[in-house]
């Protein structure tokens, strides 16, 4: 029997809960210092032990994942060490920053025990175990960052317990990742929140603004609705990196300042074409960075009761819908209506279904 403990199961600590509860191999613990939230657990069925003590939680564990807050990461690995621990004992973390934790950690770990830093690459602007979902990191990335001197046979066994989240494992050097995962994570959540709080201030003398945004808006700042404790710690902790990203982002707004002052089009064409060819090399339909769901589109006629038809449709198939929005619903055109799953099977499963009465786009 393996067991895990998962210190705040959230958004993410609860979607890990998910992968391995049930599996007849997987002992899985929740702890929580909070015994309202451990009641909460058990009485969703998350976790097959849930508790307030640290003690209790690792006693035994073959594996460890802290799924707290960034800033909250140093303090629980240094709690966890002055515990008994089982020999063996691999902890790991899920947090959006890799250089520190590894870092400091490293320094810490006792003998026999070892500390590989993870991140998925996947989530959303969702939190709370309520959010969880077991499918929440297939065909996602999964980074982990593990310190010099790690074991490559310890990074091969968590490497080989993380496949049952069916996500694709890669390694990469703290630093590198922090870099990286700074350019498209951390400083677009800064973008997408400074573009909402500068149209919320034009909102507030003309609520125009407001009703005027759709489209291209909406998916733009989806993650602006992110949890702001999760995001604090997270840009906090990455600040000396999205300095440097902020500045080179003042370089690529100055051009476009340029462009329109001397009235550039062929500039701003350019510019386009440019970020156009980079963006249709992006891998599709990776969970995480760029949507968090599989959708597909399908077209509807503009007739009362069309949604509650698709609806029915997919529920008699038992397809999970995740979500649904009409795009588009004008009198004279025909309606588009986006719909989420969880993943590619049940995206797949209601395009064939529903592509025999209407016309579906992936
Ligand atoms: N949200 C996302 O899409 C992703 C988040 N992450 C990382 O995962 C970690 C967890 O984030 P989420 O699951 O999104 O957040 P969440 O808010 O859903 O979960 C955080 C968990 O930590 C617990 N927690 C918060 N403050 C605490 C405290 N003072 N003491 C003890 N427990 C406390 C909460 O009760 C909750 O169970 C963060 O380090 C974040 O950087 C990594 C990948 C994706
Ligand atoms: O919702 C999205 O698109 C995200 O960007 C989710 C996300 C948030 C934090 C991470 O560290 C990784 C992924």
């Amino acid at each position: 029997m393996t067991k895990i403990a998962i210190f705040g199961v959230g958004l993410i600590g609860g979607s890990l809960a998910l992968c391995y509860k049930g599996k007849p191999e997987f002992t899985v613990v929740g702890h929580s210092p909070n015994p309202k939230s451990v009641e909460k657990l058990l009485k969703r069925n998350v976790v097959d032990i849930g508790t307030t003590s640290m003690a209790e939680a690792v006693a035994d564990a073959d594996y460890i994942f802290l799924c707290v807050p960034v800033g909250m990461l140093e303090d629980y690995v240094q709690q966890l060490v002055q515990l008994p621990l089982k020999r063996g004992c691999i902890i790991t973390d899920v947090g959006s920053t890799k250089a520190s934790v590894t870092e400091s950690s490293a320094k810490i770990v006792k003998e026999g025990v070892y500390f590989i830093g993870g991140h998925p690459m996947a989530g959303s602007e969702r939190h709370g175990v309520e959010a969880a979902s077991s499918h929440l990191f297939e065909n996602a990335f999964y980074v982990l960052t593990p310190a010099e001197g790690t074991p490559q046979a310890e990074v091969d066994r968590l490497t080989e317990l993380l496949k049952t989240t069916k996500a694709q494992i890669v390694q990469v050097e703290a630093r590198e990742h922090d870099d990286i995962v700074g350019a498209i994570s951390h400083l677009p959540h800064i973008i997408a929140v400074a573009l909402v709080n500068q149209v919320r201030g034009y909102n507030a003398s003309n609520p125009l603004y407001q009703n005027l945004a759709a489209g291209g808006f909406r998916d733009i700042t989806r993650i602006a609705s992110s949890e702001p404790m999760i995001w604090r710690d997270i840009l906090i902790n990455n600040r000396e990196v999205l300095l440097k990203l902020l500045k080179d982002w003042n370089l690529e707004i100055a051009q476009f300042v340029k462009l329109l002052e001397s009235g550039d089009g062929d500039g701003i064409v350019e510019q386009f074409r440019l970020a156009g060819e980079f963006r249709s090399q992006l891998p599709e339909r990776r969970k995480g960075m760029i949507t968090s769901l599989f959708d597909i589109y399908v077209d509807i006629p503009d007739h009362p009761g069309i949604i509650g038809q698709i609806t029915t449709l997919l529920g008699n198939a038992r397809i999970n819908l995740s979500n649904i929005q009409i795009i588009e619903s004008r009198e004279d055109v025909p309606g588009v209506l986006r719909l989420s799953f969880r993943n590619q099977e049940d995206a797949d499963r209601a395009s064939a279904l529903l592509g025999q009465q209407y016309a579906v786009h992936v």
